[in-house]
């Protein structure tokens, strides 16, 4: 748990505004069951062992809040949670969710609320790297072999171990992630590391986990896998 003078200063938005496409799902993915329980009940549940409900922000589809109503309801969860809307993009969403924030200093982690494996201590992690450094982005190394593929077609095998599979959480200091966030949306924003990167501030790497999978196509879910 995060230190009681810090309380106030350290915030999670968790980011759940996508549609989930990929995964061909009726409902956005966030709200599948994974082993009797919402996906994204599960995540919030890792970062309420690190911080307390006030200090979460979740981010969900404009449209669909009340299947989440529903859901805790159903699953009897009822953490105090402020919530923002969607946008059209993870950008935006995490904008919408980052404007929620009223304090003008302190540090601001975003999770997917589609990766439930996260686990305490990366989470806690990433707060104390950010404290020190400014950024704390999670990343594990390639296991597979790599190759680049031109516009022509070829392919070169490339050297994996100068290359890292981004994960989140990314964590950062509030002052400098607003500054961020007020640039022009680019379609390479693929997380908040490139955002910030773009804005011109350094990024710091943490070490995340293999386990720690963000849950994207149907492949994900099936029975055994997981
Ligand atoms: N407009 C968006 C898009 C994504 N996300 C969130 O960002 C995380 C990672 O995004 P991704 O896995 O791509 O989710 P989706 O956009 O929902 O999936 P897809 O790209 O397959 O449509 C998810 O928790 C998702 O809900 C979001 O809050 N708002
Ligand atoms: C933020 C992220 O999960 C880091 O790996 C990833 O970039 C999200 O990408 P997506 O295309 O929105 O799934």
């Amino acid at each position: 748990m995060i230190d009681n003078a810090q309380l106030t200063t350290h915030f999670a938005i968790i980011v759940a505004g996508g549609s989930g496409s990929r995964m061909k799902s009726d409902v956005p993915k966030q709200f599948l069951l994974l082993n009797g329980k919402p996906i994204l009940q599960h995540t919030i549940e890792r970062f309420l062992e690190v911080l307390p409900a006030s200090q979460l922000i979740l981010v969900l589809p404009a449209k669909e809040q009340a299947i989440w109503e529903d859901l805790c309801q159903e699953h009897d969860f009822h953490p105090s949670i402020q919530t923002a809307n969607g946008g059209a993009t993870r950008f935006q969403s995490v904008r919408n969710g980052l404007i929620t924030i009223t304090v003008s200093e302190g540090l601001v982690a975003v999770h997917d609320g589609v990766r439930p494996f996260i686990s305490p201590e990366i989470i806690q992690n990433s707060f104390e790297t950010a404290a020190r450094t400014g950024s704390a982005v999670t990343c594990v190394p390639v296991k597979d072999s790599v190759r680049v593929v031109g516009a022509n077609g070829v392919s070169q095998a490339v050297d994996r171990s100068q290359y890292r599979l981004v994960q989140t959480p990314q964590t950062f200091q509030l002052t400098s992630f607003r500054q961020a966030f007020q640039v022009e949306e680019q379609s390479f924003f693929t997380d908040c590391a490139s955002v910030m990167e773009y804005a011109g501030f350094p990024i710091t790497l943490i070490e995340g986990a293999y386990e720690n999978i963000k849950i994207t196509t149907p492949e994900d879910l099936k029975p055994g896998f997981l």
